[in-house]
């Protein structure tokens, strides 16, 4: 094991802040809890009330931005107690495009804390410390704009205690890609985990990729801002979701790796990805276009005269 971890300082194995020391720390900055939540209508009650015992002490506001869903996730998520936000109501002059990072790059819009803490809507047994242990390095480190959340992650098939098998794309893709294009972010433990928190100062600096690339985005541009000085990580211990079909993460694959290059100046040839489906006795192929456009940094588009086009 290389001892010489860089980001030895800034990774808590055991965090251990509690609510009224993070209160006390966080002093009179404000803390907004955003989830993205596209159709989530069986977790997204839980992960709302996973957090809801800290609306009004640690936490400011709590927000579900609402990213197009077409069942009850609105309704269970404002019963559970959050304010939930529809994608084109925030920015309404931008019509919204799909995927993850656009309704996560409308929630600086839609909020106003100087803090913000990420969390996925698709959680199974959610965690109550999974946001005191975000918030732990930016509320009592200096220089830290990025805390990722690490954990063991099961795959649900599991039925094993200490199932792992989890995080494939970040196993498979992101690990192995970061290696090669950024090694010193080789010390990130989780770089696509959906749990993260972050400053506003940082987040509206830099651009969103629209889609799954969100993460691994937003990583690299802290480390290019910070360097691994900004970055911090905490072990959230365990991190149960919905783990989609593995023709769903090629697309997602598809999406990190075109942020990848493009953060990294990469050159591509074609944004269209053939996956192949058997249909009778056939294999046939399916193409589509992945989109990994960007939106701009929110602190532009706050700035830009009249209404945002
Ligand atoms: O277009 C999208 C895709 C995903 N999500 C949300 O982003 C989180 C992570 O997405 P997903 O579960 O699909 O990714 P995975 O965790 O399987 O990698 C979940 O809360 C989704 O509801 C979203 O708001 N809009
Ligand atoms: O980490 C991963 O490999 C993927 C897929 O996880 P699983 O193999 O379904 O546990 O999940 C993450 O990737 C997405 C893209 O960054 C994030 O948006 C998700 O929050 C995160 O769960």
């Amino acid at each position: 094991m290389n001892d010489q971890r860089l980001l030895a300082d800034r990774t808590w194995q055991s965090p251990e802040w509690t609510v009224s020391q993070l209160v006390l720390a966080k002093g009179a900055r404000t803390v907004s809890v955003v989830l993205p939540a596209l159709d989530e209508e069986a977790t997204v009650g839980a992960v709302v009330a996973s957090v809801r015992p800290l609306l009004g002490t640690l936490v400011d506001e709590l927000v579900v931005l609402d990213s197009g869903s077409t069942d009850s996730t609105a309704r269970v998520a404002a019963e559970a107690g959050a304010r939930v936000v529809r994608r084109a109501d925030v920015l309404p002059d931008l019509p919204p495009l799909p995927g993850k990072g656009e309704v996560l790059w409308r929630s600086l819009a839609a909020t106003t804390g100087d803090l913000l803490v990420f969390l996925d809507s698709d959680l199974v047994d959610p965690d109550p410390a999974f946001v005191p242990a975000l918030l732990g390095p930016l509320l009592t480190a200096s220089g830290v704009h990025l805390v990722k959340g690490f954990y063991r992650r099961p795959l649900r098939v599991e039925s094993a205690e200490h199932g792992t098998g989890g995080g494939r794309v970040t196993e498979l893709l992101a690990r192995p890609v970061l290696a090669a294009l950024r090694p010193e972010l080789s010390e990130v433990i989780q770089p696509l985990g959906g749990e993260y928190a972050g400053t506003r100062a940082f987040l509206e600096s830099v651009p969103f990729a629209g889609g799954y690339g969100v993460e691994i985005g937003l990583l690299l541009d802290a480390h290019t801002a910070y360097g691994l000085d900004g970055i911090a990580q905490v072990n959230l211990g365990v991190r149960k979701h919905r783990n989609r079909s593995l023709q769903q993460l090629g697309v997602m694959a598809r999406q990190i790796l075109g942020t990848v290059f493009a953060r990294c100046g990469v050159p591509v040839a074609s944004d269209r990805l053939t996956q192949f489906v058997q249909v009778g006795g056939e294999w046939l192929p399916d193409t589509l276009t992945v989109p990994v456009a960007d939106r701009p940094p929110m602190r532009d588009v706050r700035t830009r005269p009249g209404p945002v086009r």
